[in-house]
């Protein structure tokens, strides 16, 4: 496979998932490749059951690959063990999930620390960017109420806090609007939009939503476990180039 001249944030040679249960096979993720550039926003949307999930699993290096590989900034998840590839994770990129995930018994601040401190970062949680998140996602008065106490909205606005107060590189997102009304949604998509544009952070966001997968840079169609098209979308970043060899036919 040819070198590229820039280097990509996120890369997926030939990337292949086979769940395997029995004697059954399911190949979810069928030779993928393709490249994310620093600073890109990139939608993937397809039908329900076209590997979109598995994908997001396998780029996030929550699940092993069958074949091909991922490499995160230059670093190859293959070649790490369990304790580097979690570092890696928790040093670059903060996942963002349909169900938010969020511990029941803690408060909403209580959760943020938590994920902080398990992030391992050496610095101290950087209040102020808390408060100004905080402001964003307009979840400021309900910092100290727990998940049940709540509506889903502004638990997956926490859930957005949670993510980006490690300024990550990266923000993975799968399906961050899929529970939530138009109002929380626009909230949503816009605190994403935010941190590409004024940021810069990378952000990979799964979604069954055209509206939403319109923002990106760049969407990635899939089908049966193949990305079919690529297409531009509104975000119109400069950051669209350098696609892995083999989804270069589809690359615009
Ligand atoms: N753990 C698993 N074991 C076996 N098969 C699986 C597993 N997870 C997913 N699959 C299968 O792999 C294929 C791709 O699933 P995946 O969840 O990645 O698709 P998706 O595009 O995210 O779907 P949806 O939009 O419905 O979430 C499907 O056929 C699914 O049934």
């Amino acid at each position: 496979m040819q070198a590229q001249a820039a280097s990509p944030i996120i890369l997926a040679e030939n990337l292949s998932k086979v769940y395997r249960s029995g004697r059954i096979e399911v190949p979810a993720v069928r030779g993928v490749s393709f490249a994310v550039q620093r600073g890109e926003f990139v939608a993937i949307v397809g039908p329900s059951g076209s590997g979109k999930s598995t994908l997001f699993y396998l780029l996030g290096g929550l699940t092993q690959a069958s074949s091909g590989r991922v490499v995160i900034d230059g670093v190859d998840f293959a070649t790490l063990n369990d304790a580097q590839r979690t570092q890696l994770r928790r040093h670059r990129i903060a996942f963002v999930f349909q169900k938010f995930n969020l511990l029941p018994t803690l408060s909403a601040m209580g959760n943020i620390e938590v994920a902080y401190s398990v992030s391992g970062r050496k610095e101290p949680l950087d209040r102020a960017y808390l408060d100004h998140l905080s402001d964003m996602l307009s979840i400021k008065g309900r910092l100290v109420h727990r998940p049940s106490e709540l509506s889903g909205g502004e638990q997956q606005r926490v859930a957005i806090a949670r993510a980006l107060v490690t300024h990550p590189s990266i923000v993975l997102a799968d399906e961050p609007t899929g529970n939530l009304d138009t109002k929380n949604s626009d909230v949503v998509l816009s605190m994403l939009q935010h941190c590409n544009r004024e940021l810069g952070q990378t952000v990979l966001m799964i979604t069954h939503n055209p509206e939403a997968a319109a923002i990106a840079d760049r969407i990635l169609h899939m089908r049966d476990g193949e990305i079919v098209r690529v297409e531009k979308g509104r975000g119109g970043g400069s950051h669209s180039t350098g696609q892995a060899e083999t989804g270069r036919s589809a690359q615009v």
